[in-house]
């Protein structure tokens, strides 16, 4: 029997509009089951009114699931920086008022101009919220966590968001360094995956 014959459902939307996500989890997931994006379904983004990684990731699953009549998986992340008592946080993707990615990262450089070295610790986190329908009461929440540090400036240009700007300890570079499959196997939302594949007994 194969991998994909265990999972109770052979297709599975991402609910996701950020390309670069869409493509970590399609590399994570591609071998057990057809990913297909959620744009494919719906244009418009349900907005994230949750006060935490998990209320936001149900709403975008539900929301994609119910466009879509396919099971859905959403991820809800950020950067919680510990110098800004976890900030950015929720509010990762809008901390420069929806600027983008740039913006974003040159107003994290500012908030910790003064900050030294050794207090500049953050971690990545993700949600991972699989729902098999719309209305599923019992949602597969899953999430994973990645430490490292915020550097002085950006380096590399592998990745999205903040990985230029967030150093990596196990490998001694930045995130936008690694190659983008050792991101996949060892980041935030590499540890969540993991820890949803056990769930559905993938492995
Ligand atoms: O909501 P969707 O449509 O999935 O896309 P998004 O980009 O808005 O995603 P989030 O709401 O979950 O916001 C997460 C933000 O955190 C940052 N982030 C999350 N994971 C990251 C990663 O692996 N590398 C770099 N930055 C990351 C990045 O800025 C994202 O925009
Ligand atoms: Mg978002």
């Amino acid at each position: 029997m194969s991998e994909a014959s265990r999972l109770p459902f052979s297709q599975l939307v991402l609910a996701s509009g950020n390309a670069g996500k869409l493509a970590e989890l399609q590399a994570m997931l591609g071998n057990e089951v057809e990913v297909i994006p959620q744009s494919r379904f719906v244009q418009e983004e349900v907005e994230e009114t949750g006060l935490t990684f998990v209320e936001n990731a149900i709403l975008k699953a539900r929301h994609a699931a119910r466009a879509s009549g396919l099971p859905a998986l959403a991820d809800d992340s950020g950067l919680a920086v510990d110098a800004l008592g976890g900030a950015p946080g929720i509010y990762s993707a809008r901390y420069a008022g929806g600027g983008g990615d740039q913006a974003n990262n040159a107003k994290l450089l500012e908030a910790l101009q003064d900050v030294s070295d050794d207090k500049r610790g953050a971690r990545f986190i993700s949600v991972l919220v699989l729902m098999l329908h719309a209305e599923d009461p019992t949602p597969i929440i899953c999430e994973g966590a990645w430490h490292g540090r915020i550097m002085q400036e950006p380096r590399g240009s592998q990745g999205f968001g903040y990985d230029p700007l967030f150093w990596v300890p196990e490998r001694y570079c930045a995130s936008a360094e690694l190659s983008y499959a050792d991101k996949n196997r060892i980041s935030h939302r590499a540890k969540a995956m993991a820890d949803l594949r056990k769930r559905l007994g993938l492995s």
